[in-house]
């Protein structure tokens, strides 16, 4: 459906995007993940026909959004980061105004803003006034006006930010229900948020792509390890002669207990930690030690995000690397 290949922007010296290719295929929600300044909204304005690269291709539906931009952008629709809202109008006039900029008129014209505020749920706010509505009411306006004219592709930069918790939840189901009829690209840098929608996470940092997968899958194959933390009553030399038995353990960290108790910090395989748990809860039992606590923190998402994103010593654009979390 969309297919991005080697591509580059830069601002002057600044190198937003670096050879990015990346393959979109029908009916998937894709998140679009990365820190501040990663390169997500310059990808997606380049993606959407807004904004020229430097280098680079880009196909919707194998149209070059470059050489046939007409052909390329009815294909998809965009909420921009900012999405350029005419305040004194109301989301009636607004959506006929876009409607007609993309080309649609009479009937059809009619029909079709019906459709997109019944979709958003703006039905109610038909005839008030953009700046008298709620961000959260303004941004499905922004929703609706992306999905006139039917396009398969709806491109999303930041559509939860700045919302109230009550208007996230609304704006990320209606994300999913959007899932089930278009492709959908939304980026963010929540990564909950990224987690619980999508089905294919696209990662960026410092213009460059550094991870493209499931969810479920780019945590288990994160490098990160997984620990385990055991405070067990014996002596150090007990503990540390029923923990050499248990397979899966890659190292331990020993921290200094209270009198009489032992803790440590056990790091297993990637995909051991339940083994390991196991296997620890019955060595100690075999010696009858007391194990007083395990908790068990395993790789997670976030992990992954900032083992992934951090920005590096030769930063050309100076990227902060910072993450925000919902
Ligand atoms: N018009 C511009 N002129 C110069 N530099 C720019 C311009 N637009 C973006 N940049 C720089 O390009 C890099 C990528 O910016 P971009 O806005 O694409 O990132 P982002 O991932 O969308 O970040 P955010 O989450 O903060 O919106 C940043 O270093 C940014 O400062």
């Amino acid at each position: 459906m969309i297919e991005i290949e080697h591509l580059t922007k830069r601002y002057g010296d600044i190198t937003a995007v670096s050879d990015l290719s990346i393959r979109i295929e029908s009916g998937q929600i894709y998140g679009f993940l990365g820190p501040n300044g990663a390169g997500k909204s310059t990808t997606m304005n380049i993606m959407t026909g807004c904004l020229s690269a430097t280098e680079g291709h880009v196909r919707i539906g194998g149209y070059d959004i470059f050489e046939q931009p007409n052909q390329a952008k009815r294909l998809i629709g965009y909420l921009p980061e900012q999405p350029p809202l005419y305040m004194n109008e109301t989301p009636e006039e607004y959506l006929r105004f876009v409607g007609e900029a993309k080309g649609l008129h009479g009937l059809e014209l009619k029909n079709q803003i019906e459709e997109v505020m019944e979709q958003t749920g703006i039905e109610q706010m038909r005839g008030r006034r953009i700046s008298a509505l709620s961000k959260g009411y303004r941004q499905r306006v922004g929703i609706a006006q992306a999905l006139l004219g039917n396009p398969q592709v709806i491109v999303l930069d930041e559509p939860t930010v700045g919302l109230d918790p009550l208007q996230i939840i609304e704006i990320r189901d209606l994300i999913r229900e959007l899932g089930r009829t278009h492709t959908v690209i939304f980026s963010s840098h929540i990564l909950s948020e990224v987690q619980t929608i999508c089905d294919q996470i696209i990662m960026i940092a410092h213009g460059k792509l550094v991870a493209f997968d499931t969810p479920e899958h780019l945590e288990r194959t994160l490098m990160t390890p997984n620990e385990i933390t055991i405070t067990a009553e014996a002596p150090e030399d007990e503990v540390k002669a029923a923990l050499s038995g248990v397979p899966g353990i890659t190292d331990i960290d020993w921290r200094e207990g209270e009198q009489g108790l032992v803790t440590a910090c056990i790091h297993t395989g990637l995909e051991r930690i339940h083994e390991a748990s196991r296997a620890i809860f019955f060595a100690f039992a075999d010696r009858r030690i007391p194990l007083l606590e395990m908790s068990l923190k395993k790789a997670s998402l976030e992990d992954v995000f900032l083992e992934l994103t951090e920005a590096s010593p030769h930063d050309e654009n100076g990227a902060e690397g910072e993450v925000e979390q919902g």
